[in-house]
């Protein structure tokens, strides 16, 4: 696979980038954290340095902005990552895999093999787990497995507290089905983010481990950081593999005729779906790890022996809230494999007409588990595939052609995030979109995150998003469109927001929902096209049966007053009820809204 792989990428052309990668400036900008760059921000007179003037206001715009965007960049320097000035950190791990690969594949194994879980937590279709098996058995050693708990990367994360509780119920199934292997899962808490590398490789050495396997995330903390542990690895004689996994065509891959990354969907699927049909071995499922060696019960007695710790003090849940979650998530592969098969047995075929109404239950609900990796996305696709009786992604039933293409958004964010890597640092797609002069009224964002804005839709998809930890896609749209244009809220407070409360929280996939929804995204929608919240709601939610059921006080209004209590005659018991009266006016609200892009998309910052 290795030799694959080093033999397909290209050899990076000398550019730009890469003499910026030997100069001394570049290396100091990788190696600093991102406080750190703030902090010497204002000293420098470096234009790449600067941050965007955005944060400068946060004084006026007060704590909320404060806290959450200390480490916005400046235009310049995302303006640099767009043209290829920068290396992206995906370019980094390439390059620490290709330089080591000789070094590497001359390694002898030693005494185990290593393969560390992070968002795969499965053993079905894993690639690297697969690898790693593969390894261990063809030397006759064990294969051990890890996780490693960062309460400070669930807190740079934004990871919701139901996100880690069922990373954590995911564990537990994990460690028992690899036990049935004779495969120990070894998890440990370790709370700085910055010690991980460090405890792999104290671990590493315990084991007497020559080779450690992982699948690639593709946000820039972990690509450096991977980047960097490849190559200390190596220095230690210690092999580290890091593959694609999580997507089906890894980012990079598929190219505009001018040879540029597509920044719309369409055009992008097109190319996805033939480059699919090209290389159908991109589909191949993985098997299971192998039985281990039988020395791996004794020599790693102590590893079958550990326990998977609780959630960190910083991500607990209450009780009420574990009992509702995990009767409404059940976790680990199994659960993942037979709703999956439900939803291909009775679902996917009526997928086109159900898909946008949020009282039917017309979706798989299975986000979370391909978030957390209980389910790979090759998986889904074959099998929605092959009820299609058709090798085709794009024939035979109109509603699975549907499902699939909506899978591949997951591929399509990554391959952004890859692409256009200051997308996870605060910055929206196009840089001109963060001059919007954006709104930071507490009142009015405290209002949305409770659903109490007075337009019921929007309430019910925010109190369903509080109350079980996911919410319906249309909804999402709505609830977005609405914060960013008719509350002219930063979409950022939005996204964080999700983050926090999703169980499905995947930071590609709810990045590039809010930068489509909030028009500041790659394949944007339109500013000007702002949702109507009544006429959505009209058209989604006909009979008001989702609403009706996420927002109580509603729940005798009859007819069509339900969509707008207050301005159908339905306000006096509305209001008796408790359900507040609606927090702006939309046609103005509109109005505000498209000045403020307009008058923020035409400044040059
Ligand atoms: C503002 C916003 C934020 C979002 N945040 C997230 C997030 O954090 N995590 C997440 O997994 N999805 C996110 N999505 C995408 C989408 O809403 C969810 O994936 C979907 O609602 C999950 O429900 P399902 O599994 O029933 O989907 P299905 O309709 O059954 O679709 C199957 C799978 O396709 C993928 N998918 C479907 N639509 C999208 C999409 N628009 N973008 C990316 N993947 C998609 C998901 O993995 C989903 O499980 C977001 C969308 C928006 C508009």
């Amino acid at each position: 696979m290795p030799a694959a792989r080093a033999a397909k990428r290209k050899a990076p052309a000398p550019s730009a980038a890469a003499a910026l990668r030997g100069s001394k400036r570049f290396r100091s900008s990788v190696s600093t954290s991102p406080e750190r760059v703030l902090s010497k921000a204002s000293s420098s007179t470096d234009p790449l340095r600067q941050p965007h003037p955005f944060w400068q206001q946060s004084e006026e715009a007060g704590v909320v902005l404060r806290k959450y965007y200390p480490h916005e960049m400046s235009n310049a320097r995302a303006k640099a990552y767009q043209e290829g000035k920068l290396p992206r950190p995906m370019e980094l791990l390439n390059d620490a895999l290709d330089e080591t690969f000789q070094q590497r594949q001359e390694i002898k194994v030693k005494g185990a093999v290593v393969h560390w879980f992070k968002n795969d937590l499965r053993t079905a279709d894993n690639r690297a787990l697969r690898a790693a098996s593969e390894a261990a058995s063809k030397a006759g050693v064990p294969l051990v497995t890890m996780y490693l708990v960062s309460p400070e990367d669930f807190e740079a994360h934004l990871t919701s507290p139901v996100r880690v509780d069922f990373t954590i119920r995911n564990l537990k199934v994990l460690k028992e089905e690899l036990a049935k292997l004779d495969i120990p899962l070894y998890v440990e808490t370790v709370e700085k983010r910055k010690d991980i590398p460090g405890r792999i490789q104290e671990l590493l050495e315990e084991w007497d481990a020559s080779h450690l396997y992982t699948n690639m995330e593709y946000e820039v903390d972990e690509l450096r950081r991977e980047a960097k542990l490849v190559r200390a690895l190596a220095e230690k004689d210690i092999s580290m593999d890091v593959m694609h996994d999580t997507v089906v065509v890894p980012p990079g891959t598929l190219t505009t005729g001018a040879g540029n990354q597509y920044a719309v969907y369409t055009p992008w699927y097109r190319a996805w779906v033939a480059h699919v049909h090209a290389h159908p071995h991109l589909l191949e499922l993985f098997d299971p790890p192998a039985k281990n060696h039988v020395s791996a019960r004794t020599k790693f007695k102590d590893l079958f022996a550990s326990r998977v710790p609780d959630a960190p003090a910083n991500k607990r849940i209450t009780k009420d809230e574990a009992e509702r979650f995990r009767a409404l998530w059940p976790a680990g592969e199994h659960e993942a494999a037979k709703r999956l098969e439900m939803f291909c047995e009775e679902k996917v075929g009526k997928y086109t007409a159900a898909r946008n109404l949020p009282a039917e239950t017309g979706t798989s609900s299975l986000s979370a588990h391909f978030s957390a990796g209980t389910l790979s996305t090759r998986t889904a696709i074959r099998m929605a595939r092959d009820r299609n009786k058709t090798k085709k992604l794009n024939a035979g039933n109109e509603s699975i052609q549907r499902w699939i293409s909506e899978i591949a958004w997951r591929d399509f964010y990554k391959h952004v995030l890859a692409r256009w890597p200051y997308v996870c640092m605060n910055k929206p797609f196009k840089p001109e979109y963060a001059n919007i002069s954006w709104s930071y009224d507490a009142a009015h964002f405290a209002a949305w995150c409770e659903g109490r804005t007075g337009f019921p839709i929007v309430d019910a998809a925010m109190r369903q998003l509080n109350h079980v930890g996911w919410m319906h896609n249309r909804c999402r749209m709505i609830v977005a469109s609405f914060l960013a244009k008719d509350l002219l809220i930063d979409w950022r407070m939005g996204e964080k927001y999700f983050m926090g409360h999703l169980i499905d929280g995947d930071f590609a996939s709810n990045n590039g929902g809010w930068g489509f929804a909030a028009s500041v995204g790659v394949d944007p929608q339109p500013y000007f096209r702002i949702f109507n919240p009544l006429l959505q709601s009209e058209k989604f939610d006909p009979d008001g049966e989702y609403i009706r059921k996420w927002v109580p006080e509603l729940k005798g209004v009859k007819g069509d007053a339900v969509h707008e209590p207050y301005g159908r005659g339905a306000g006096p018991e509305a209001k008796k009820k408790g359900y507040p009266e609606p927090i702006v006016e939309h046609k103005g609200a509109r109005e505000r809204a498209l000045a403020a892009y307009k008058k923020g998309i035409s400044s040059d910052l």
